[in-house]
C-alpha cells in the first residue's frame, strides 16, 4: 500500500532532512532585524529580561510608540472593527533581537510566575501557547495591543461567516494569533489560507469541496470589485506568500524547526529568492542547529535526536476567545455520567489543596449550568478486596494495527483470531469487507452509528511509517491522536446527525466529560510542555475533517481551537498499553501478535491517581499463563472480557469504605518496589515522581509524596542556612 493514499493529503514529506538544514546558505539570507512590510518583527530580544527579569525600558515604552497604527492614522484606541490592513510597529529591533527562546520563562524562574504577571500587569490567560514567543505575547499586552487585537480577531471571525473562502481572512487571523502567542493556531490558519489559495489558483483540489476554486475566486472578485483574472491571480499569489511566511513564523513559535525548514524549502520553490522567506529560513536553521547541538551535548542517541529535533513543543493553554462554557462539566452532565456507574461508585467533585481550601470548597454547592470542577470516583458502599468495581468498554480504542485489518474487532479491538474467538462468531458487515466485529453488540453499535461515515474511506495514510515517531514502540508511535480523532469524529458526526441536543463537538457526551489539564489561574509559564507536530496536530485533523465531508472553511464548529481542545482532552485521559497474543495458524504454527494500544475509556477516565492506590486496573485483557479463561477477567455479570479488547477492568486491591475516593496508579508501580532500585534507593521512585509532573505539581497528596515534599523543604532550608 502506498504511504499516502488519500488524494487530499498535501505533499507533506519528511523522508530526508531539508538539504541545507545543517548547511544553510547564508549568502542568500536577508538581515533578520529588518522590518517586514511594516508588520511586527517576530523575533524576541534576549537582553529584554535576562538580567533583571524584565528591563523596564521595554515594558514601559511610550504609549504612542506601541499603539496599533491604522492606515488612516488612527491609533489602536480607535480599532473596534478594522476592515483594512492593520500594521503594528515593531519594538525597537536592537532591543528585541534574540538568542534565547524562552526569555520570560527564564525570568520566571527567579520570580514567582504570579508575581511576575502582577508586576507586569499581564493577563496570564492571554499569554499564548508558544514557548518561543512568550515575550512577544507579553509585549502585546504591555504595549496596549491586546484589546485591539482581540477586537480585530472577533471582526475577522465575523468576516468568515460572510466570506468563508477568502484566504485573506485566514492570513489575518494567522497574523493576530502569532502576536497573541498562540502559534499553534497561527500555523493552522496559515495552513487553511494556503489550502484556499492553492484551490483558488487551481494547483491543488479538495475532493470533498468540488466548487472550491470558484468559491475562492468569487470571494476575491467580490472583495476587490474586479473580474480581472490577472488581478485575482496576483491577489491569490500575494496571500499565498503571506500565508507561507506566517506558517514559518508559527512553526518556529511551536519549536517545530524541522517542519519549518521543510515548509521554507517549499515556499522558496514557489517564491525563489524571497528575502522574507530566506530570513525566516535562516532563523529556523539556526534554531534547528541549536536544538540539535544541545541534544548531541546531552548525549542523546542519533534516533532520539532525529525524532526530538523534528518534534515541536507548546504549552497546554485554553483559547481565551473560545466560549468557556464549552469546557464546563455541569451537574446535568454529572447526572448522566453517574447513570453509567452502577451500584459500586459515583463520580463527584474533588478538591485539592489545604484543609481550609477543601472545607471552603465543600460548602459551595454547584448550581445547574455551572462548572462542577475537578472530579473523582467515590465508593457508594463497602467494597471488599478483589471485587470488580468497574469494567469499562470503549469505542475509542485504537492501536498501531491498521484499521483495515480483519484480525481485530473494529468496535472493541478484541482479537478475532482463534483460539480467542471462534470463526463462526465473527460478524461481517454487508457494506464492506474492510472490517469485522467480535459480537452482535459491537456490530450493531458500529453499523447503526460511526461505521457508515468511515465506510469506503481509506485512512491508512495516517499510519504511514515514513514520518517521525511512527515506529510504534509503546504508544502507537506519535500518531495515536489523529488515529483516534478519526474514530471520535465519526462518532460525533453520526450522533450530531441523529440528535438535536448535541450542537457542538465539544458538547458531545464523550468529549464533554473529559477535562484537559490546563494550568491553574494566573500561571504564566506552566512547567509542562507538550509535543506538537505540524502533521499530527494540524495537517492530519484538517484532512480527516475534509475527508469526512466537513467544510472546515464554512463551519464555525471545526476550527483548529476545537480540534486542539479535543486533542488536549484526549491526551489527559488516554491510557496506553499493549496486547500480546499468540495464536496458531492453520498449519499449526504458533505466532505472536502484538498491538500497541491507546484507549480512552469513558468512565475509567474519572479515576485520580495515588501512589498508594486502592484500585488495580488491567487493560487489554491479556490472557495469563493459564490460557484464555482467566478468573480475574470476569466482569461483574460473570462474562469474560475478550483478549485484546480495549476494555479496562478495575478491581479493589483492599477493602474500601463507603465514601472513600477510589484511586488508581497512572505510572505502573508508583513506588518502584517491584523494580530494580526500588523505593529504598529512590532511583526508580524519582523517575515515577518526575513522570507524575505531567498531571500535577507537588505530588499526588499521598503520604509518600507528602513525606518527600517535607524532606525537600527541609533540605532546601538547610542548604539556605549553610549559605
Ligand atoms: C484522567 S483525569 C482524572 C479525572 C479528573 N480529575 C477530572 O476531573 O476529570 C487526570 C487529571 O486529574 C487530575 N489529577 C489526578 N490525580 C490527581 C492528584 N492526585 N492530585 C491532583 N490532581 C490529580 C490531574 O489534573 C490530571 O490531569
Amino acid at each position: 500500500m502506498s504511504p499516502i493514499t488519500n488524494p487530499q493529503t498535501p505533499s507533506y514529506e519528511a523522508a530526508d532532512p531539508p538539504s541545507d538544514a545543517l548547511n544553510s546558505d547564508s549568502s542568500q539570507s536577508s538581515t533578520l532585524s529588518s522590518q517586514h512590510n511594516g508588520m511586527l518583527h517576530y523575533t524576541i530580544a534576549n537582553g529584554v529580561v535576562s538580567n533583571t527579569g524584565l528591563a523596564p525600558a521595554i515594558w514601559s515604552s511610550a504609549e504612542d510608540d506601541l499603539a496599533v497604527k491604522l492606515p488612516n492614522g488612527n491609533s489602536s484606541k480607535d480599532v473596534t472593527s478594522a476592515t483594512g490592513v492593520v500594521a503594528f510597529p515593531s519594538p525597537p529591533a536592537s532591543e528585541y533581537e534574540v538568542e534565547s527562546t524562552n526569555t520570560l520563562a527564564v525570568a520566571a524562574k527567579s520570580h514567582s510566575e504570579a508575581d511576575l504577571a502582577k508586576r507586569l500587569n499581564l493577563n496570564a490567560d492571554w499569554m499564548g501557547t508558544s514557548q518561543v514567543y512568550i515575550a512577544l505575547a507579553a509585549y502585546t499586552q504591555t504595549s496596549g495591543n491586546l484589546g485591539p487585537l482581540r477586537d480585530w480577531r472577533k471582526d475577522r471571525v465575523n468576516a468568515l461567516t460572510k466570506s468563508p473562502y477568502d484566504p485573506l481572512i485566514y492570513t489575518d487571523l494567522s497574523s493576530i494569533d502569532c502576536k497573541l502567542g498562540y502559534t499553534d493556531i497561527c500555523v493552522a490558519n496559515a495552513y487553511r489560507a494556503l489550502l484556499l489559495t492553492q484551490a483558488g489558483l487551481n494547483t491543488t483540489q479538495i475532493t470533498s469541496l468540488p466548487n472550491l476554486t470558484n468559491d475562492v475566486r468569487k470571494a476575491i472578485r467580490v472583495r476587490l470589485h474586479t473580474s480581472s483574472k490577472k488581478k485575482i491571480n496576483k491577489e491569490l499569489n500575494g496571500i499565498k506568500l503571506e500565508a507561507s511566511q506566517h506558517l514559518l513564523r508559527g512553526l518556529r513559535g511551536c519549536r517545530a524547526y524541522w517542519d519549518g525548514l521543510q515548509e521554507a524549502n517549499k515556499a522558496l520553490k514557489a517564491f525563489p529568492g524571497n528575502p522574507e522567506v530566506l530570513g525566516l529560513k535562516k532563523e529556523l536553521d539556526k534554531d534547528f542547529k541549536t536544538a540539535h547541538q544541545e541534544l548531541v551535548a546531552a548525549g542523546c542517541k542519533p534516533k532520539s535526536i532525529r525524532e526530538l529535533t523534528r518534534s515541536g513543543k507548546i504549552y497546554q493553554k485554553k483559547y481565551p476567545w473560545v466560549d468557556e462554557t464549552l469546557s464546563w462539566r455541569t451537574p446535568a452532565l454529572l447526572r448522566e455520567v453517574n447513570k453509567e456507574f452502577g451500584q459500586n461508585a459515583e463520580v463527584k467533585s474533588v478538591v485539592w489543596g489545604t484543609p481550609e481550601e477543601i472545607a471552603a470548597a465543600r460548602k459551595r454547592v454547584k448550581k445547574e449550568g455551572e462548572d462542577v470542577g475537578p472530579l473523582g470516583i467515590f465508593a457508594t458502599r463497602l467494597i471488599k478486596k478483589d471485587e470488580v468495581i468497574l469494567v469499562d468498554r470503549t469505542l475509542l480504542g485504537i492501536s498501531d494495527a491498521r484499521q483495515n485489518q480483519l484480525d481485530w474487532c473494529d468496535g472493541c479491538h478484541a482479537s478475532l483470531r482463534t483460539p480467542y474467538l471462534k470463526p463462526e462468531d465473527v460478524r461481517h458487515p454487508d457494506c464492506c469487507k474492510a472490517v469485522a466485529y467480535c459480537s452482535q453488540e459491537c456490530y450493531d453499535t458500529a453499523i447503526n452509528g460511526y461505521h457508515p461515515l468511515l465506510c469506503g474511506k481509506d485512512f491508512d495514510w495516517i499510519y504511514t511509517t515514513s514520518l517521525i515517531g511512527a515506529s510504534g514502540d509503546g504508544e502507537c508511535g506519535s500518531r495515536w491522536r489523529p488515529i483516534m480523532f478519526v474514530r471520535l469524529m465519526a462518532i460525533i458526526l453520526s450522533d450530531m446527525k441523529s440528535s438535536s441536543i448535541i450542537t457542538h463537538p465539544l458538547q458531545h457526551p464523550l468529549v464533554a466529560r473529559m477535562a484537559a489539564n490546563y494550568p491553574g489561574p494566573n500561571v504564566l509559564t506552566p512547567e509542562t510542555t507538550h509535543q506538537w507536530q505540524f502533521f499530527e496536530n494540524v495537517v492530519a485533523p484538517t484532512q480527516i475533517l475534509l475527508q469526512l465531508g466537513i467544510d472546515v472553511f464554512s463551519s464555525p464548529l471545526f476550527t483548529q481551537e476545537v480540534v486542539q481542545t479535543i486533542y488536549w482532552r484526549l491526551e489527559n485521559n488516554a491510557d496506553m498499553g499493549y496486547t500480546e497474543l499468540t495464536y496458531s495458524t492453520p498449519t499449526g504454527q504458533v505466532k505472536g501478535e502484538r498491538a500497541n494500544q491507546v484507549n480512552v475509556n469513558p468512565n475509567y477516565l474519572f479515576f485520580n491517581h495515588s501512589c498508594m492506590p486502592n484500585v488495580t486496573w488491567h487493560g487489554g485483557a491479556v490472557p495469563d499463563s493459564h490460557g484464555t479463561e482467566i478468573s480475574w477477567l470476569r466482569t461483574s455479570k460473570g462474562e469474560v472480557e475478550k483478549p485484546g479488547s480495549s476494555s479496562v477492568i478495575c478491581i479493589a486491591n483492599r477493602d474500601i469504605k463507603k465514601g472513600e475516593e477510589l484511586k488508581i496508579s497512572y505510572v505502573g508501580d508508583p513506588l518502584g518496589l517491584g523494580e530494580e532500585g526500588g523505593v529504598l534507593e529512590g532511583v526508580i521512585r524519582a523517575g515515577k515522581r518526575d513522570w507524575m509532573g505531567k498531571w500535577f505539581d507537588d505530588g499526588c497528596g499521598c503520604v509518600v509524596c507528602e513525606k518527600e515534599n517535607e524532606d525537600a523543604r527541609k533540605a532546601a532550608a538547610a542548604a539556605e542556612e549553610g549559605v
